[in-house]
């Protein structure tokens, strides 16, 4: 059977094995639900960066693009990390250059050797899980947390994704069974219990209250991120 196992940090990605895994990256507040938004809502590519002048430099190539740091937008950017901008097409067929904080620096890590990259985000919860429900290979959860260190909003996600493809996999892994087991205790209180979370209360001085909503809202879209050759598109689900 197929295996699972999550890990909680960018500090902690050098103990996990990602060859011949599917690894889905996780980044809720905000990279991963904001990739998600964009490409459910019609931009045609997202082609992430760690560095944010090689991300800017894409400009020149006809991108619209994206900078994030300390949850602000970058100078010069079009725009920064929120899912919001992307709603109602605006930036339809349009190919997205992104830079941000932690979840491009997560994507950053992840090596050829997985054999497959996904973004994931409680926004298209269930269309990862309808996807990964027909994959033959072990499965990794990796969480960007924030600035290598564990978060809580990224690890219940982790939760709920094990939880809902309980049968599918089985697990040796702790940091599986724990957050399985906390998200199954909070499930029905996830808003209120993610919001006591230090980087919601973070981002919350910042004025993005809706953004945060919206990054914890389930199942908006049914499109599933798939990483390809350097660049995230989506994948929709019949
Ligand atoms: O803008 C965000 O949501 C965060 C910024 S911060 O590090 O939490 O201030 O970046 P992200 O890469 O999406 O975690």
């Amino acid at each position: 059977m197929k295996k699972i196992e999550v890990c909680l940090s960018p500090e902690l990605i050098h103990l996990y094995d990602s060859r011949g895994k599917i690894v889905i990256i996780v980044d809720i507040f905000r990279a991963s639900s904001t990739i998600v938004a964009a490409l459910a809502n019609g931009v045609s590519s997202i082609t992430p960066f760690k560095d944010l002048n090689a991300c800017k430099a894409m400009q020149e190539k006809g991108f619209i693009i994206a900078g994030e740091r300390d949850g602000k937008q970058a100078k010069g950017f079009d725009l920064g990390n929120s899912p919001l901008a992307y709603l109602k097409g605006i930036y339809k067929g349009k190919e997205l250059a992104i830079t941000t904080t932690n979840g491009t620096n997560a994507i950053d890590t992840i090596g050829e050797e997985a054999s497959q990259v996904l973004i994931g985000a409680f926004i298209n919860l269930n269309a990862t899980v309808s996807y990964l429900k027909n994959t033959k290979e072990d499965l990794l959860i990796y969480c960007a947390g924030w600035k290598g260190k564990f978060n809580l909003e990224d690890s219940l996600y982790a939760g709920a994704l094990a939880d809902s493809l309980d049968s599918y996999y089985v697990t040796e892994c702790d940091s599986t069974l724990a957050f399985r087991t906390l998200y199954q205790t909070q499930r029905k209180n996830l808003k209120d219990f993610i919001s006591n979370a230090s980087h919601t209360k973070r981002l919350q001085n910042q004025d993005i209250e809706k953004d945060i909503d919206f990054c914890l809202s389930l199942d908006l879209y049914n499109a599933v991120a798939l990483v390809e050759k350097g660049k995230i598109i989506a994948l929709r689900n019949a």
